[in-house]
């Protein structure tokens, strides 16, 4: 039962023992439920059930143990049994703020695969022995067998991480163990002091308004809201957008997203979106932009035979300089064989690339010799003088000088780039094909019933617009790489955005809407999003210039199934510069995301500005171009490319760099020529 009394909300539970479960002074909201759940990740680590999530006993029995309100199972990952996989899933959850408890289950073990602690220890900051010996000593009573259990717990930042067993009893009865105690445990490890402010670790800004002041929203933000896999699906929980059948009299006046930062969106982001599955593909053309998802070995050595590096004679360096029979070039199956052996009067004629005989042990440039005589036709070198000396190996390929066969040539992780590296050496090393993470497809559609196509030859009518979001956003995606397929133009109605949000969802991963996010009465994407389509809005606006309603949302093709496919949905803003913006803040990052790409933030390069800028009250992502200048000192200068309006599209010409500034306030309202600021690079530096 929930009682609030003042600030507070106590959970009584039914033995009665009482639990203060946190303090905040806005808890009564009209837009937050009346409790603010403790947020729980579930990690399980196996590697059977990491190829089959159907496999996992443990983690849907260590949800159920968590129910709601009390609780809220933000997130339910699997890994398989892999050092890195665990600490990179974890480390995402913890930065990403969103959690207070992350346990694991499995990998605690003795088998050789067992690996949990060591993956789980090196991220606590500090340890808490006292739950390690309680999970230990629970199952310590039920069996001797659980001595053989390794487990460690511990706090990173302010999350709690507990590791317990993978088999489902002993999952269940180590978390039965602790439970009695995690609030208490979550709220000291918030930083509380028996008042509760465990809420304060997630939305620190969450809630800020555009004109600066900070409001809390607590745990219950939308992106708690559980994922398709959790124990909350759209339709059970609170909902936030507007009904889709009430009269526009009942819609409401204030949007009831919080508004938080860019930061905490791209977090949310991240811990939504990961690599996608893996595929094999072949090594040409097409697999630039893949990211490989195991370490590629050579299948042969390079070079496979002794080559020259020069034009010129192959000689045997012990030699030296002086006259010397020449004998031509041999053939290549010649080379290879003893009856090329030169003898100590004797040098062979090379050229670049080309396989020594057997005996010759260096190359002379021809540059360094002089012909002494000819054949009597005077077409053949018979004798040539060598001038210079030659060191044993000078000018010779060894073989496997280059790449030695089963070296590594591109690790797990690596992206195959345009500049055209990776292709090349997996393709010298005779790898024709690579495991790879499947990029993910794009679809596009704009709405509006003021839109129509760009290429419409009628005059506009009054308060007709050209759809230039579409085709800006299909080129984009498809230079950055992506799959893209246009879904036209869809009117802002319900049953029509019901129906091709439903169409183009079964098609691609990613899907981009732009237009009607907002608060007029035909912004439609949100409700019918959550409530036509079943998808969880994880962020309704963000506090930033231009793109401030963008809104990001998942949903599960099977919601019943934590195995199904999750599809992305990102509403962007109709104004064509918000939209273009938030495709490079959050799109662009999310699809390299997905790819498996480790550094999937655009890269940000400090740069000076020329002129001094007047500030927003919302932090502003100034389109610019960015320059590498040299003088009178060498550095980047960013220069703004004027009005900045989010209809004004020139403001994206030639933009190659959006300059982060921060939000006005009362003691900086404008940055001065000279200051040095962020700029997040979006197209190519000039220079
Ligand atoms: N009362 C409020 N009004 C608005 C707010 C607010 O907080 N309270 N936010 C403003 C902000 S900020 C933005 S950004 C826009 C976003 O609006 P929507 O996403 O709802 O987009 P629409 O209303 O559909 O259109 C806005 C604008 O963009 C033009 N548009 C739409 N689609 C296209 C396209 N494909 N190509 C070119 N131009 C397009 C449309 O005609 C409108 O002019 O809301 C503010 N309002
Ligand atoms: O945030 Mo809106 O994108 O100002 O124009
Ligand atoms: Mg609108």
């Amino acid at each position: 039962m929930a009682q609030s009394s003042g600030k507070e909300i106590r959970i009584l539970e039914s033995n009665t023992s009482l639990y203060l479960v946190n303090i905040t002074s806005l808890y009564l909201h009209p837009f937050l439920p009346e409790t603010v759940p403790i947020t729980v990740g579930i990690l399980t680590i196996s590697d059977t059930a990491s190829k089959d999530k159907t496999k996992d006993q443990s983690g849907p029995i260590l949800q159920s143990l968590f129910p709601s309100p009390q609780y809220h199972v933000v997130a339910y990952d699997v890994v398989p049994d892999d050092k890195d996989q665990i600490q990179k899933t974890i480390i995402n959850w913890v930065d990403a703020k969103a959690f207070n408890v992350i346990i694991t289950t499995g990998g605690t073990g003795f088998g050789v695969r067992d690996t949990t602690p060591e993956a789980v220890l090196p991220l606590l900051d500090r340890l808490s022995s006292g739950l390690t010996h309680l999970l230990v000593s629970a199952s310590l009573s039920k069996t001797p067998y659980a001595a053989l259990s390794r487990p460690v717990t511990g706090i990173r930042k302010k999350s709690i991480i507990l590791t317990v067993p993978g088999s489902p009893k002993g999952a269940r009865e180590n978390v039965e163990a602790v439970l009695k105690i995690l609030p208490h445990a979550v709220e000291l490890a918030c930083g509380g002091s028996g008042a509760s402010v465990h809420d304060a670790m997630q939305y620190e800004k969450s809630g800020e308004s555009e004109k600066g002041e900070t409001r809390e929203y607590g745990h219950d933000c939308v992106h708690h809201r559980s994922h398709g896999h959790s124990q909350h699906h759209a339709g059970e929980k609170k909902l936030l957008s507007n009904p889709l059948d009430a009269p526009v009299t009942q819609r409401q006046r204030h949007s009831p997203y919080p508004m938080i930062s860019v930061d905490d969106a791209l977090n949310i982001i991240s811990v939504e979106a990961n690599p996608l599955e893996t595929i094999e593909v072949p090594v040409d053309e097409n697999l630039v932009g893949y990211v490989v998802a195991e370490d590629i070995v050579s299948l042969e050595p390079v070079p496979g035979y002794r080559a020259s590096i020069l034009d010129g004679y192959a000689v045997i360096a012990k030699n030296g300089p002086g006259i010397y029979a020449v004998s031509p070039m041999p053939s290549i199956a010649a080379a290879a064989s003893t009856q090329s052996t030169l003898t100590s009067t004797q040098v062979t004629r090379i050229t670049t690339g080309a396989p020594l005989p057997p005996s010759a042990t260096a190359v002379v440039m021809v540059e360094e010799t002089s012909l002494v005589r000819t054949s009597a036709d005077g077409k053949e070198e018979e004798e040539i003088m060598i001038h210079a000396n030659v060191e044993e190996g000078e000018n010779v390929r060894e073989v496997g000088s280059d790449v030695q066969k089963g070296e590594i040539v591109m690790r797990k992780g690596e992206v195959v780039t345009e500049v055209g590296g990776e292709i090349g050496i997996l393709a010298s090393v005779g790898v024709c094909k690579v495991h790879v993470h499947r990029r993910p497809t794009v679809g596009i559609f704009s709405t509006g019933n003021e839109v129509i196509k760009h290429t419409d030859s009628e005059p506009l009518k009054y308060g007709q617009i050209r759809d230039s979001n579409r085709p800006t956003l299909l080129s984009v995606a498809k230079s950055a790489g992506f799959c893209a397929i246009d879904f036209g133009i869809v009117k802002d109605n319900k049953e029509e955005l019901g129906r091709v949000l439903s169409d183009a969802l079964s098609k691609v991963d990613v899907l981009i809407t732009t237009g009607g996010v907002s608060m007029g009465e035909m912004d439609l994407l949100k409700p019918t999003l959550e409530r036509s389509i079943g998808a969880v809005i994880h962020f309704g606006r963000v506090r930033m210039k231009p793109g401030k309603p963008t809104t990001f949302a998942t949903v599960s093709s099977d919601t019943s199934s934590p195995s199904s496919q999750k599809k992305f949905i990102f509403a962007l803003p109709g104004n064509p510069v918000s939209a273009t913006v938030t495709f490079y803040l959050f799109v662009l990052p999310a699809l390299r995301k997905l790819s498996g790409y480790d550094h999937w933030k655009l890269p940000i390069i400090k740069t000076e500005l020329p002129f001094t800028l007047r500030l927003d009250p919302r932090p502003e992502y100034q389109r610019a171009v960015l320059r590498y200048v040299t003088l009178p000192s060498p550095r980047f200068v960013a220069y703004s490319t004027g009005q900045q309006r989010s209809s004004r599209m020139s403001s994206m010409r030639r933009c190659n760099a959006l300059i982060k500034l921060p939000p006005k306030s009362e003691n900086q309202t404008k940055l001065e020529a000279g200051t040095v600021v962020d700029a997040i690079l979006v197209g190519e530096l000039e220079c």
